[in-house]
C-alpha cells in the first residue's frame, strides 16, 4: 500500500501496483498520448485502445488526391475500431439494464460506454493507469452516464467486486499483461454461474512453434507477455470457463493494417502486424465462453 496525501488534507490509502512491473505499465499508460489512439477518439468521443476490423469501405474514404482525405481515413480507422467492439458486444449474451458488466483494462473506457449505450446496464472498468480511469470517468460524466460508467485504478487480478456479482465479463487486448491462470481465476470469481466471458486478443500460434521474431517486436513495443493460443485454452478449462465461440479474426483485421499503414499516423509497429498475421505466427482471436 501506498499512502497520497490529499488536497483536503486528509491521507488516504489507495493499492499501489502490485509489481514493479504493474508499475512499467501504469507508467507506460500513463503517459501514453499517441496522435493514432486521440485524433481516432476525436471523431466521435469513443477512446479505443485496441484495434479494428472488417472491410474498407472504399467509397467513403474516397480520392487520395483530395484534401480531405486524411481525415476520412482516421474516419475509417475508427468506424473498424469501434466495429471490433461490436463483435465484443454481441458475444456478451441477454444482458438486461440491471446487469452489471466487468470490462477488464478497460483504457480510456470507449467499450464501457458502447456497452452501457447497447445494454443500459452498469459498467465498472479497471486499468493501472490513473490518467486513463480519470479520462474515463471525465467522458462518462460528460455523457451524463457517470452513475452507470466507472473507471477505477485498480489490478484486475484482484478486484474490488464481489463474488458472482457480474453477468459478463471481458479484456479487449488487455490480456497479455497478466499471467492468464491469475486473471481467468478473478473473472471466474467475479461472475455469475451461466455468466459469459469474452476476450478480443493477439496470441501466438502453436502450429508456428515459438513466438516469431515479430511476436517479440510487439511485446517489445507494448512492454507485454502476449501468450500463445494453447495457453488461452488450459488456463480457461481450469477455472470453469468452457468456450462457446472461438473465432479466428486474423482475415478482418488485416484490411485495417494495410490502410493504417499507409496514414500519417503509422507508429512503426504495423509492419510487425502485417508480417506475423501472414507468416501465421500470430492471430487476432475471439473466445467467447460460459462461466459454468
Ligand atoms: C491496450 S489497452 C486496452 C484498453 C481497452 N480494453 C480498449 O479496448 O480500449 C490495455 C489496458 O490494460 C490495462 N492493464 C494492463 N494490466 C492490467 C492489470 N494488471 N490490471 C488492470 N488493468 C491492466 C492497461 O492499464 C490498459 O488500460
Ligand atoms: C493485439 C495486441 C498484441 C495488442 C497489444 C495491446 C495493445 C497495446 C493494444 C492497442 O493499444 P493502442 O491502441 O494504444 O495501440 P496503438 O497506439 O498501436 O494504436
Ligand atoms: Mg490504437
Amino acid at each position: 500500500m501506498t499512502s497520497t496525501e490529499l488536497t483536503t488534507g486528509a491521507t488516504a490509502f489507495i493499492p499501489g501496483p502490485a509489481s514493479p512491473y504493474q508499475g512499467d505499465i501504469a507508467r507506460y499508460w500513463d503517459g501514453e498520448a499517441r496522435p493514432v489512439n486521440l485524433r481516432l477518439g476525436d471523431v466521435d468521443g469513443l477512446y479505443h485502445h485496441h484495434y479494428g476490423i472488417g472491410d474498407i469501405d472504399h467509397a467513403a474514404l474516397g480520392d487520395t488526391g483530395d484534401g480531405g482525405y486524411e481525415n476520412r481515413l482516421i474516419s475509417e480507422l475508427h468506424r473498424l475500431e469501434s466495429a471490433q467492439t461490436e463483435v465484443l458486444l454481441d458475444h456478451l449474451g441477454p444482458i438486461g439494464r440491471g446487469d452489471t458488466l466487468l470490462d477488464a483494462g478497460c483504457g480510456r473506457g470507449g467499450s464501457m460506454v458502447m456497452a452501457h449505450q447497447r445494454f443500459g446496464c452498469d459498467v465498472e472498468g479497471v486499468t493501472l493507469s490513473a490518467k486513463q480511469a480519470e479520462f474515463a470517468n471525465r467522458r462518462a460524466l460528460e455523457l451524463g452516464i457517470d452513475d452507470h460508467v466507472r473507471a477505477r485504478v485498480c489490478n484486475m487480478l484482484d478486484t474490488p467486486l464481489e463474488r458472482g456479482q457480474v453477468a459478463a465479463s471481458w479484456n479487449n487486448e488487455s490480456s497479455m499483461y497478466v499471467d492468464l491462470e491469475d486473471l481467468f481465476a478473478e473473472h471466474s470469481r467475479v461472475l455469475t454461474v451461466g455468466g459469459r466471458y469474452v476476450t478480443i486478443t493477439g496470441c501466438w500460434n502453436p502450429r508456428y512453434g515459438q513466438p516469431s521474431k515479430w511476436v517479440s517486436q510487439i511485446n517489445a513495443h507494448f512492454e507485454c507477455n502476449i501468450h500463445s493460443r494453447r495457453e488461452y485454452f488450459r488456463a480457461m478449462a481450469n477455472n470453469r470457463l468452457v468456450p462457446q465461440a472461438v473465432i479466428d479474426l486474423t482475415p478482418e483485421t488485416l484490411p485495417y493494417w494495410e490502410l493504417r499503414a499507409t496514414s500519417s499516423l503509422v507508429t512503426g509497429i504495423e509492419t510487425a502486424f502485417i508480417n506475423s498475421y501472414k507468416d501465421g505466427s500470430f492471430q487476432y482471436l475471439l473466445i467467447a465462453a460460459d462461466r459454468v
